[in-house]
Protein backbone atom coordinates (compact mmCIF):
# COMPACT_ATOMS: atom_id res chain seq x y z
CA UNK A 1 0.00 0.00 0.00
CA UNK A 2 1.61 3.31 -0.90
CA UNK A 3 0.97 6.46 1.40
CA UNK A 4 0.57 10.24 1.22
CA UNK A 5 4.16 10.03 2.71
CA UNK A 6 5.63 7.85 -0.02
CA UNK A 7 3.07 10.13 -2.53
CA UNK A 8 4.76 13.15 -1.55
CA UNK A 9 8.03 12.10 -1.32
CA UNK A 10 7.56 10.51 -5.12
CA UNK A 11 6.49 14.00 -5.92
CA UNK A 12 10.25 15.00 -4.47
CA UNK A 13 8.49 17.16 -1.64
CA UNK A 14 9.57 16.82 1.59
CA UNK A 15 6.90 15.11 3.75
CA UNK A 16 4.97 17.46 6.38
CA UNK A 17 5.24 15.25 9.87
CA UNK A 18 3.04 15.99 12.38
CA UNK A 19 5.33 15.76 15.41
CA UNK A 20 2.42 15.32 17.99
CA UNK A 21 2.74 11.52 19.49
CA UNK A 22 6.02 10.11 18.10
CA UNK A 23 5.96 6.96 18.89
CA UNK A 24 9.21 5.25 19.32
CA UNK A 25 8.90 1.28 19.48
CA UNK A 26 10.80 -0.73 22.27
CA UNK A 27 9.99 -4.77 21.23
CA UNK A 28 11.79 -5.90 24.22
CA UNK A 29 9.45 -4.08 26.49
CA UNK A 30 5.81 -5.51 25.04
CA UNK A 31 3.87 -6.89 28.10
CA UNK A 32 3.16 -10.64 27.88
CA UNK A 33 0.89 -12.11 25.03
CA UNK A 34 1.38 -8.89 22.88
CA UNK A 35 2.70 -9.13 19.34
CA UNK A 36 4.88 -6.13 18.33
CA UNK A 37 2.28 -5.96 15.41
CA UNK A 38 -0.75 -6.14 17.58
CA UNK A 39 0.79 -3.30 19.62
CA UNK A 40 1.85 -1.04 16.94
CA UNK A 41 -1.55 -1.03 14.96
CA UNK A 42 -3.13 -0.72 18.50
CA UNK A 43 -1.29 2.24 18.80
CA UNK A 44 -1.66 3.61 15.85
CA UNK A 45 -5.24 3.55 16.12
CA UNK A 46 -5.01 5.46 18.91
CA UNK A 47 -3.36 8.50 17.46
CA UNK A 48 0.02 8.29 16.98
CA UNK A 49 1.61 10.70 14.16
CA UNK A 50 4.72 9.19 13.13
CA UNK A 51 6.55 5.84 14.56
CA UNK A 52 10.38 5.44 14.62
CA UNK A 53 11.74 1.79 14.43
CA UNK A 54 14.24 1.59 16.90
CA UNK A 55 15.77 -1.75 17.51
CA UNK A 56 19.13 -2.04 19.05
CA UNK A 57 19.54 -5.93 19.59
CA UNK A 58 18.57 -7.17 16.04
CA UNK A 59 20.53 -7.97 13.34
CA UNK A 60 20.39 -6.15 10.00
CA UNK A 61 18.16 -9.34 8.63
CA UNK A 62 15.80 -8.90 11.46
CA UNK A 63 16.12 -4.96 11.50
CA UNK A 64 14.86 -4.90 8.13
CA UNK A 65 12.22 -7.47 8.27
CA UNK A 66 10.96 -5.17 11.33
CA UNK A 67 11.19 -2.39 9.44
CA UNK A 68 9.15 -3.46 6.34
CA UNK A 69 6.53 -4.60 8.52
CA UNK A 70 6.18 -1.75 10.36
CA UNK A 71 5.94 0.31 7.19
CA UNK A 72 2.88 -1.93 6.00
CA UNK A 73 1.22 -1.20 8.92
CA UNK A 74 1.94 2.71 9.26
CA UNK A 75 1.19 2.82 5.66
CA UNK A 76 -2.51 1.68 6.23
CA UNK A 77 -3.15 4.64 8.83
CA UNK A 78 -1.13 6.81 6.60
CA UNK A 79 1.48 7.26 9.30
CA UNK A 80 5.26 8.22 8.47
CA UNK A 81 7.94 5.58 9.36
CA UNK A 82 11.16 6.92 10.61
CA UNK A 83 14.46 4.32 11.04
CA UNK A 84 16.57 4.49 14.07
CA UNK A 85 20.40 5.06 13.35
CA UNK A 86 20.59 2.69 10.22
CA UNK A 87 20.82 4.59 6.92
CA UNK A 88 20.67 1.26 4.94
CA UNK A 89 17.67 0.37 6.26
CA UNK A 90 16.09 3.53 5.46
CA UNK A 91 17.35 3.26 2.03
CA UNK A 92 15.54 -0.16 1.45
CA UNK A 93 12.40 0.98 2.78
CA UNK A 94 12.82 3.87 1.45
CA UNK A 95 11.60 5.30 4.44
CA UNK A 96 9.91 8.79 5.42
CA UNK A 97 13.05 9.19 7.24
CA UNK A 98 16.03 8.52 10.15
CA UNK A 99 16.69 9.22 13.19
CA UNK A 100 20.77 10.00 14.40
CA UNK A 101 22.17 10.29 17.34
CA UNK A 102 24.97 12.58 18.35
CA UNK A 103 27.73 10.22 17.91
CA UNK A 104 25.99 8.12 14.63
CA UNK A 105 27.02 9.03 11.45
CA UNK A 106 26.95 12.97 10.85
CA UNK A 107 23.81 14.68 9.23
CA UNK A 108 25.51 16.12 6.05
CA UNK A 109 27.23 12.31 5.29
CA UNK A 110 23.81 10.93 5.67
CA UNK A 111 22.06 13.13 3.45
CA UNK A 112 24.84 12.24 0.62
CA UNK A 113 23.62 9.33 0.83
CA UNK A 114 19.57 9.89 1.22
CA UNK A 115 17.26 10.67 -1.02
CA UNK A 116 17.01 14.59 -0.75
CA UNK A 117 13.18 14.71 0.16
CA UNK A 118 14.15 12.48 3.41
CA UNK A 119 13.75 13.91 7.14
CA UNK A 120 16.60 13.85 9.28
CA UNK A 121 16.41 13.90 13.11
CA UNK A 122 19.00 14.54 15.60
CA UNK A 123 19.10 13.82 19.49
CA UNK A 124 20.34 17.31 21.32
CA UNK A 125 20.91 17.48 24.80
CA UNK A 126 21.73 20.99 25.03
CA UNK A 127 21.50 24.44 23.25
CA UNK A 128 24.68 24.50 21.75
CA UNK A 129 24.12 21.18 19.67
CA UNK A 130 20.44 22.62 18.75
CA UNK A 131 22.47 25.33 17.36
CA UNK A 132 24.34 22.82 15.78
CA UNK A 133 21.82 20.92 14.37
CA UNK A 134 20.22 23.79 12.53
CA UNK A 135 23.08 25.03 10.93
CA UNK A 136 23.70 21.27 9.46
CA UNK A 137 20.22 20.54 8.08
CA UNK A 138 18.43 18.75 10.28
CA UNK A 139 14.16 18.50 9.94
CA UNK A 140 13.50 18.14 13.82
CA UNK A 141 15.44 17.38 16.93
CA UNK A 142 14.93 15.18 19.39
CA UNK A 143 15.47 16.82 23.17
CA UNK A 144 16.18 14.99 25.81
CA UNK A 145 16.14 12.84 28.09
CA UNK A 146 13.48 15.31 29.86
CA UNK A 147 12.76 13.23 32.82
CA UNK A 148 14.91 9.85 34.03
CA UNK A 149 13.82 6.67 32.12
CA UNK A 150 14.55 2.87 32.33
CA UNK A 151 13.80 2.51 28.72
CA UNK A 152 17.65 3.42 28.13
CA UNK A 153 20.74 4.47 29.73
CA UNK A 154 21.18 7.36 29.14
CA UNK A 155 24.73 9.47 29.15
CA UNK A 156 23.31 12.92 28.82
CA UNK A 157 22.31 14.73 31.76
CA UNK A 158 18.29 15.28 32.32
CA UNK A 159 17.26 18.30 31.39
CA UNK A 160 14.08 19.15 33.21
CA UNK A 161 11.37 21.08 31.34
CA UNK A 162 12.81 24.08 32.68
CA UNK A 163 16.44 23.55 30.06
CA UNK A 164 14.04 22.69 27.05
CA UNK A 165 13.27 26.20 26.86
CA UNK A 166 16.75 27.34 26.14
CA UNK A 167 16.98 24.49 23.18
CA UNK A 168 13.95 25.73 21.82
CA UNK A 169 14.90 29.35 21.40
CA UNK A 170 17.56 28.09 19.49
CA UNK A 171 15.52 27.01 16.74
CA UNK A 172 13.49 30.54 16.31
CA UNK A 173 13.23 31.26 12.62
CA UNK A 174 14.03 28.33 11.93
CA UNK A 175 11.40 25.26 10.55
CA UNK A 176 12.90 22.51 12.61
CA UNK A 177 10.56 21.07 14.66
CA UNK A 178 11.07 19.76 18.21
CA UNK A 179 9.82 16.88 20.19
CA UNK A 180 11.07 16.15 23.75
CA UNK A 181 11.63 12.59 24.77
CA UNK A 182 12.18 10.33 28.11
CA UNK A 183 9.89 9.67 31.04
CA UNK A 184 7.16 10.88 29.41
CA UNK A 185 3.67 9.94 30.52
CA UNK A 186 0.09 10.44 30.37
CA UNK A 187 0.59 11.64 34.20
CA UNK A 188 3.25 14.09 33.43
CA UNK A 189 2.83 15.16 30.06
CA UNK A 190 0.56 18.42 30.49
CA UNK A 191 3.14 19.60 32.45
CA UNK A 192 5.99 19.05 30.34
CA UNK A 193 4.20 20.55 27.23
CA UNK A 194 3.49 23.47 29.70
CA UNK A 195 7.20 23.86 30.90
CA UNK A 196 8.76 23.35 27.71
CA UNK A 197 8.58 26.73 26.26
CA UNK A 198 11.05 29.80 25.48
CA UNK A 199 11.24 32.27 26.62
CA UNK A 200 10.50 33.93 23.04
CA UNK A 201 7.40 31.49 23.05
CA UNK A 202 8.32 28.65 21.06
CA UNK A 203 6.38 25.65 21.99
CA UNK A 204 7.31 22.28 21.37
CA UNK A 205 5.54 20.32 18.05
CA UNK A 206 5.20 17.41 19.73
CA UNK A 207 6.67 14.33 22.12
CA UNK A 208 8.07 10.82 21.83
CA UNK A 209 7.16 8.19 24.27
CA UNK A 210 8.38 4.38 24.30
CA UNK A 211 7.54 2.60 27.10
CA UNK A 212 4.20 4.36 28.05
CA UNK A 213 2.81 3.40 24.84
CA UNK A 214 4.64 0.03 23.83
CA UNK A 215 4.53 -1.23 27.63
CA UNK A 216 1.60 -1.10 28.27
CA UNK A 217 -1.75 -3.82 27.83
CA UNK A 218 -3.65 -1.83 26.14
CA UNK A 219 -2.00 0.22 23.95
CA UNK A 220 -4.62 2.09 21.75
CA UNK A 221 -5.78 3.93 25.48
CA UNK A 222 -2.11 4.34 26.33
CA UNK A 223 -1.86 6.58 22.85
CA UNK A 224 -5.40 7.93 23.13
CA UNK A 225 -5.12 9.29 26.07
CA UNK A 226 -1.68 11.02 25.10
CA UNK A 227 -3.07 12.54 22.05
CA UNK A 228 -5.99 13.91 23.48
CA UNK A 229 -3.28 15.82 25.86
CA UNK A 230 -1.39 17.02 23.40
CA UNK A 231 -4.39 17.53 21.58
CA UNK A 232 -5.83 19.94 24.15
CA UNK A 233 -2.75 21.60 25.09
CA UNK A 234 -2.30 22.41 21.30
CA UNK A 235 -5.75 24.10 21.42
CA UNK A 236 -5.28 25.85 24.57
CA UNK A 237 -1.98 27.54 23.67
CA UNK A 238 -3.25 28.53 20.43
CA UNK A 239 -3.53 32.02 19.92
CA UNK A 240 -7.39 31.96 19.31
CA UNK A 241 -7.90 30.68 22.72
CA UNK A 242 -5.72 32.51 24.95
CA UNK A 243 -7.24 34.82 27.18
CA UNK A 244 -7.53 38.61 26.69
CA UNK A 245 -4.46 40.12 27.27
CA UNK A 246 -4.50 42.78 30.39
CA UNK A 247 -2.98 45.58 27.78
CA UNK A 248 -6.79 45.63 26.81
CA UNK A 249 -8.67 45.90 30.10
CA UNK A 250 -8.33 48.81 32.12
CA UNK A 251 -7.07 48.29 35.75
CA UNK A 252 -10.53 49.17 37.89
CA UNK A 253 -11.92 46.10 36.36
CA UNK A 254 -9.39 43.98 36.78
CA UNK A 255 -9.24 44.92 40.58
CA UNK A 256 -12.90 44.56 41.60
CA UNK A 257 -12.87 41.03 39.55
CA UNK A 258 -9.58 40.36 42.06
CA UNK A 259 -11.90 41.52 44.76
CA UNK A 260 -14.79 39.39 43.71
CA UNK A 261 -12.69 36.23 44.18
CA UNK A 262 -13.24 36.84 47.76
CA UNK A 263 -16.89 36.20 47.48
CA UNK A 264 -16.07 32.92 46.35
CA UNK A 265 -13.84 31.68 48.87
CA UNK A 266 -16.72 32.25 51.45
CA UNK A 267 -18.59 30.49 49.37
CA UNK A 268 -16.69 27.36 48.97
CA UNK A 269 -14.49 27.58 51.50
CA UNK A 270 -11.69 25.70 49.59
CA UNK A 271 -9.23 23.35 51.06
CA UNK A 272 -5.76 24.98 50.94
CA UNK A 273 -2.86 22.78 51.44
CA UNK A 274 0.28 24.50 52.96
CA UNK A 275 3.94 23.11 53.60
CA UNK A 276 4.63 25.89 55.02
CA UNK A 277 7.77 26.28 57.80
CA UNK A 278 7.83 25.90 61.53
CA UNK A 279 8.08 29.16 62.23
CA UNK A 280 4.40 30.61 61.04
CA UNK A 281 2.40 27.33 60.20
CA UNK A 282 0.11 28.77 63.21
CA UNK A 283 -0.73 32.18 61.91
CA UNK A 284 -0.80 30.68 58.30
CA UNK A 285 -3.79 28.42 59.48
CA UNK A 286 -5.40 31.14 60.91
CA UNK A 287 -4.87 33.01 58.07
CA UNK A 288 -6.68 30.78 55.77
CA UNK A 289 -9.61 30.04 58.10
CA UNK A 290 -10.06 33.98 58.52
CA UNK A 291 -10.24 34.32 54.95
CA UNK A 292 -13.13 31.78 54.74
CA UNK A 293 -10.90 28.96 53.39
CA UNK A 294 -9.68 25.79 54.75
CA UNK A 295 -6.21 25.02 56.08
CA UNK A 296 -4.38 21.57 55.63
CA UNK A 297 -0.77 21.71 57.02
CA UNK A 298 0.47 17.95 55.98
CA UNK A 299 3.85 17.25 54.76
CA UNK A 300 4.56 13.28 54.55
CA UNK A 301 5.06 12.56 50.66
CA UNK A 302 3.05 10.14 51.44
CA UNK A 303 -0.48 10.97 51.80
CA UNK A 304 0.30 13.88 48.76
CA UNK A 305 -1.35 11.62 46.30
CA UNK A 306 -4.53 11.53 48.33
CA UNK A 307 -4.24 15.15 49.52
CA UNK A 308 -3.90 16.85 46.26
CA UNK A 309 -7.11 15.19 44.54
CA UNK A 310 -9.39 17.23 47.41
CA UNK A 311 -7.04 20.57 47.63
CA UNK A 312 -8.12 23.54 46.13
CA UNK A 313 -4.86 24.47 45.88
CA UNK A 314 -1.23 24.01 46.88
CA UNK A 315 1.24 26.20 48.79
CA UNK A 316 4.93 25.43 48.63
CA UNK A 317 6.88 27.39 51.17
CA UNK A 318 10.44 26.14 52.08
CA UNK A 319 11.21 28.54 54.91
CA UNK A 320 12.52 25.65 57.05
CA UNK A 321 12.99 23.43 54.16
CA UNK A 322 12.89 19.86 55.97
CA UNK A 323 10.05 17.71 53.75
CA UNK A 324 11.54 18.10 50.20
CA UNK A 325 10.33 14.46 49.65
CA UNK A 326 6.42 15.93 50.61
CA UNK A 327 7.21 19.17 48.56
CA UNK A 328 8.47 17.15 45.19
CA UNK A 329 5.69 14.83 45.32
CA UNK A 330 2.95 17.67 46.49
CA UNK A 331 3.80 19.57 43.25
CA UNK A 332 3.57 16.82 41.58
CA UNK A 333 0.13 15.40 42.38
CA UNK A 334 -1.17 19.15 42.10
CA UNK A 335 -0.03 19.26 38.43
CA UNK A 336 -1.71 15.95 37.83
CA UNK A 337 -5.25 17.14 39.40
CA UNK A 338 -5.01 19.94 37.54
CA UNK A 339 -4.66 22.50 41.11
CA UNK A 340 -3.04 25.99 41.21
CA UNK A 341 0.72 25.66 42.98
CA UNK A 342 2.25 28.30 44.47
CA UNK A 343 5.71 28.35 45.19
CA UNK A 344 7.03 30.62 48.40
CA UNK A 345 11.01 30.32 48.03
CA UNK A 346 11.81 31.64 51.70
CA UNK A 347 15.15 32.96 51.60
CA UNK A 348 16.49 31.02 48.01
CA UNK A 349 19.06 32.95 48.50
CA UNK A 350 20.84 32.46 51.36
CA UNK A 351 22.27 29.22 50.69
CA UNK A 352 23.16 27.50 47.97
CA UNK A 353 21.28 24.17 49.02
CA UNK A 354 18.01 26.19 49.27
CA UNK A 355 19.25 27.36 45.48
CA UNK A 356 19.22 23.88 44.48
CA UNK A 357 16.47 23.31 45.96
CA UNK A 358 14.23 25.50 44.16
CA UNK A 359 15.57 24.48 41.24
CA UNK A 360 14.91 21.01 41.24
CA UNK A 361 10.97 21.17 42.58
CA UNK A 362 10.73 23.55 39.78
CA UNK A 363 12.59 21.27 37.25
CA UNK A 364 10.08 18.61 38.90
CA UNK A 365 6.62 20.43 38.69
CA UNK A 366 5.22 23.34 37.33
CA UNK A 367 4.60 26.48 39.72
CA UNK A 368 0.97 28.42 38.77
CA UNK A 369 2.57 31.57 40.66
CA UNK A 370 5.82 32.30 42.43
CA UNK A 371 5.92 34.85 45.35
CA UNK A 372 9.22 36.11 46.87
CA UNK A 373 10.61 39.44 48.21
CA UNK A 374 13.29 41.59 46.33
CA UNK A 375 16.11 39.11 47.38
CA UNK A 376 14.26 35.81 46.60
CA UNK A 377 13.24 36.97 43.17
CA UNK A 378 16.89 38.20 42.46
CA UNK A 379 18.11 34.50 43.66
CA UNK A 380 15.78 32.94 41.32
CA UNK A 381 16.67 35.08 38.23
CA UNK A 382 20.25 34.99 39.02
CA UNK A 383 20.61 38.73 39.31
CA UNK A 384 22.99 40.56 41.60
CA UNK A 385 20.88 43.74 42.27
CA UNK A 386 19.50 42.73 45.70
CA UNK A 387 21.40 40.84 47.79
CA UNK A 388 20.05 38.33 51.07
CA UNK A 389 19.87 38.83 54.46
CA UNK A 390 19.33 35.71 55.56
CA UNK A 391 15.04 35.26 55.17
CA UNK A 392 14.97 38.92 54.37
CA UNK A 393 16.16 41.43 51.54
CA UNK A 394 18.44 44.32 51.39
CA UNK A 395 17.53 46.83 48.42
CA UNK A 396 15.54 46.82 45.06
CA UNK A 397 15.75 46.23 41.97
CA UNK A 398 16.05 49.52 39.23
CA UNK A 399 13.61 48.10 36.81
CA UNK A 400 11.49 45.43 39.02
CA UNK A 401 9.15 45.14 35.99
CA UNK A 402 11.86 43.75 34.07
CA UNK A 403 13.06 41.15 36.23
CA UNK A 404 10.10 39.75 36.93
CA UNK A 405 8.57 39.21 32.87
CA UNK A 406 11.44 38.48 32.25
CA UNK A 407 11.42 35.49 35.62
CA UNK A 408 7.69 35.02 34.75
CA UNK A 409 8.70 34.25 31.30
CA UNK A 410 11.26 31.65 32.27
CA UNK A 411 9.33 30.40 34.96
CA UNK A 412 6.50 30.00 32.73
CA UNK A 413 4.49 31.45 35.72
CA UNK A 414 2.95 34.22 37.47
CA UNK A 415 5.54 36.18 39.52
CA UNK A 416 4.89 38.23 42.60
CA UNK A 417 7.77 40.21 43.78
CA UNK A 418 6.06 41.77 47.56
CA UNK A 419 7.76 44.89 48.93
CA UNK A 420 6.46 48.19 49.49
CA UNK A 421 5.01 48.20 46.15
CA UNK A 422 4.04 44.95 45.06
CA UNK A 423 4.36 44.03 41.25
CA UNK A 424 2.51 41.05 39.57
CA UNK A 425 3.24 39.70 36.54
CA UNK A 426 2.29 37.42 33.82
CA UNK A 427 5.51 37.89 31.64
CA UNK A 428 4.07 40.81 30.05
CA UNK A 429 1.67 42.81 31.81
CA UNK A 430 2.62 44.11 34.73
CA UNK A 431 0.73 45.35 38.30
CA UNK A 432 2.20 48.00 40.94
CA UNK A 433 0.22 47.68 43.98
CA UNK A 434 0.44 50.06 46.79
CA UNK A 435 -1.60 48.62 49.27
CA UNK A 436 0.34 47.56 52.83
CA UNK A 437 1.09 48.89 56.52
CA UNK A 438 4.55 49.09 57.84
CA UNK A 439 3.63 47.06 60.48
CA UNK A 440 3.86 44.04 58.41
CA UNK A 441 7.40 44.14 58.48
CA UNK A 442 7.28 43.80 62.34
CA UNK A 443 5.61 40.48 62.52
CA UNK A 444 7.69 37.73 60.93
CA UNK A 445 5.74 35.48 58.62
CA UNK A 446 3.90 38.82 56.77
CA UNK A 447 5.27 37.34 53.60
CA UNK A 448 4.17 33.99 54.31
CA UNK A 449 0.55 34.92 55.19
CA UNK A 450 0.79 36.26 52.07
CA UNK A 451 1.88 33.32 50.20
CA UNK A 452 -1.54 31.84 51.95
CA UNK A 453 -4.25 34.77 50.73
CA UNK A 454 -2.62 34.13 47.53
CA UNK A 455 -3.20 30.63 47.30
CA UNK A 456 -6.68 31.29 48.58
CA UNK A 457 -7.27 33.11 45.51
CA UNK A 458 -5.83 31.04 43.43
CA UNK A 459 -8.26 28.03 45.11
CA UNK A 460 -10.87 30.22 44.51
CA UNK A 461 -10.06 31.77 40.88
CA UNK A 462 -10.20 27.93 39.79
CA UNK A 463 -13.02 27.19 40.89
CA UNK A 464 -14.76 30.14 39.40
CA UNK A 465 -13.46 29.25 36.32
CA UNK A 466 -14.61 25.90 36.16
CA UNK A 467 -18.60 26.91 37.20
CA UNK A 468 -18.00 29.14 34.05
CA UNK A 469 -16.83 27.43 31.71
CA UNK A 470 -17.58 23.98 32.67
CA UNK A 471 -14.75 21.44 31.12
CA UNK A 472 -14.20 22.04 28.06
CA UNK A 473 -11.46 21.12 25.51
CA UNK A 474 -9.71 24.68 25.93
CA UNK A 475 -9.45 23.81 29.95
CA UNK A 476 -8.68 20.58 29.24
CA UNK A 477 -5.16 21.62 27.73
CA UNK A 478 -4.61 24.08 30.55
CA UNK A 479 -2.87 23.01 33.37
CA UNK A 480 -4.61 25.22 35.94
CA UNK A 481 -7.94 26.66 34.72
CA UNK A 482 -8.62 30.27 35.74
CA UNK A 483 -6.24 33.68 35.53
CA UNK A 484 -3.83 33.04 38.09
CA UNK A 485 -2.51 37.06 37.68
CA UNK A 486 -6.18 37.68 38.89
CA UNK A 487 -5.84 35.51 41.90
CA UNK A 488 -2.13 37.09 42.96
CA UNK A 489 -4.10 40.66 42.55
CA UNK A 490 -6.81 39.39 44.69
CA UNK A 491 -4.47 37.52 47.18
CA UNK A 492 -1.94 40.14 47.70
CA UNK A 493 -5.07 42.92 47.73
CA UNK A 494 -6.64 40.97 50.67
CA UNK A 495 -3.50 40.82 52.74
CA UNK A 496 -2.45 44.53 52.36
CA UNK A 497 -5.57 46.31 52.67
CA UNK A 498 -6.67 43.96 55.69
CA UNK A 499 -3.77 44.98 57.02
CA UNK A 500 -3.94 49.04 56.63
CA UNK A 501 -7.63 48.57 58.43
CA UNK A 502 -6.43 46.69 61.34
CA UNK A 503 -3.28 49.23 61.37
CA UNK A 504 -5.95 51.74 61.68
CA UNK A 505 -7.55 50.47 64.41
CA UNK A 506 -7.51 51.88 68.29
CA UNK A 507 -6.70 48.93 70.09
CA UNK A 508 -3.37 48.15 67.82
CA UNK A 509 -0.94 49.65 69.99
CA UNK A 510 2.06 47.74 68.24
CA UNK A 511 3.15 44.55 66.72
CA UNK A 512 1.53 41.90 68.89
CA UNK A 513 -2.14 43.25 68.96
CA UNK A 514 -1.49 44.26 65.12
CA UNK A 515 -1.32 40.47 64.33
CA UNK A 516 -4.33 39.31 66.30
CA UNK A 517 -6.28 42.19 64.77
CA UNK A 518 -5.06 41.76 60.97
CA UNK A 519 -6.59 38.29 61.57
CA UNK A 520 -10.06 39.63 62.59
CA UNK A 521 -9.77 41.84 59.68
CA UNK A 522 -9.04 39.59 57.20
CA UNK A 523 -12.13 37.83 58.33
CA UNK A 524 -14.08 40.76 58.27
CA UNK A 525 -13.00 41.90 54.89
CA UNK A 526 -15.45 42.70 52.21
CA UNK A 527 -14.48 43.21 47.96
CA UNK A 528 -16.20 46.64 48.25
CA UNK A 529 -13.25 47.61 51.14
CA UNK A 530 -10.98 45.83 48.78
CA UNK A 531 -12.19 47.91 45.82
CA UNK A 532 -12.48 51.35 47.46
CA UNK A 533 -8.92 50.79 49.00
CA UNK A 534 -7.18 49.14 46.26
CA UNK A 535 -4.11 51.33 44.73
CA UNK A 536 -3.62 49.38 41.45
CA UNK A 537 -1.74 51.02 38.15
CA UNK A 538 -0.72 48.85 35.63
CA UNK A 539 3.03 48.63 33.51
CA UNK A 540 1.88 47.38 29.92
C1 LIG B 1 12.78 11.25 18.77
C2 LIG B 1 14.02 10.69 19.32
N1 LIG B 1 14.81 11.44 20.08
C3 LIG B 1 15.94 10.94 20.59
C4 LIG B 1 16.29 9.64 20.35
C5 LIG B 1 17.57 9.04 20.86
O1 LIG B 1 18.39 8.75 19.77
P1 LIG B 1 19.96 8.37 19.97
O2 LIG B 1 20.62 9.49 20.68
O3 LIG B 1 20.46 7.96 18.65
O4 LIG B 1 19.92 7.17 20.91
P2 LIG B 1 19.37 5.73 20.53
O5 LIG B 1 17.91 5.86 20.21
O6 LIG B 1 20.13 5.30 19.36
O7 LIG B 1 19.60 4.93 21.76
C6 LIG B 1 15.46 8.87 19.54
N2 LIG B 1 15.74 7.60 19.22
N3 LIG B 1 14.33 9.41 19.04
C1 LIG C 1 15.23 6.31 23.04
C2 LIG C 1 15.49 7.38 24.01
N1 LIG C 1 16.33 8.41 23.74
C3 LIG C 1 16.45 9.23 24.78
C4 LIG C 1 17.32 10.42 24.79
O1 LIG C 1 17.46 11.05 25.82
O2 LIG C 1 17.86 10.72 23.73
S1 LIG C 1 15.52 8.78 26.11
C5 LIG C 1 14.94 7.44 25.28
C6 LIG C 1 13.99 6.45 25.86
C7 LIG C 1 12.63 7.04 26.11
O3 LIG C 1 11.84 6.03 26.56
P1 LIG C 1 10.59 6.24 27.53
O4 LIG C 1 9.57 7.00 26.79
O5 LIG C 1 10.12 4.86 27.84
O6 LIG C 1 11.09 6.93 28.76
Amino acid sequence: MISTQNVAQAAGFKPQIDYSLYLVTGRELLPEGMTYLESLEQALQGGVTVVQVREKNSDTGEFLKIAQQSQELCNKYNVPLIINDRIDIALAIHATGVHLGQTDMPIAVARSLLPPDTVIGISCNNPEQVEKAVQEGADYVGLGAVYGTLTKNVTGKITGPRSVGGMLEKLDGSDVKAVVIGGINSSNLLRTLHGSVSTTGHVLDGVAVVSDIVASKTPKDAARKLSSIVKAFKQASSPASLATPFSTQVASPLIERAAALLDVVRKHGPLIHQITNTVVTNQSANATLALGASPIMATSPHEMEDLEKATGALLVNFGTITDKEGMLQAGKFANLNKKPVVFDPVGVGATAYRRSTAKELLNFWQASIIKGNAAEIGALAESVEVQAKGVDSGGSFKNPAEVIRQLAKEERCIVVLSGVTDYITNGSDVVALHNGHPLLGQITGSGCMLGTAVATFAAAERLRTLEKEGSNLNEEGKLVSGDMLLAAVGGVLALTVASEVAAEREDVKGSGTFLAALIDELGRLTPEVIVDRAKAEAFL
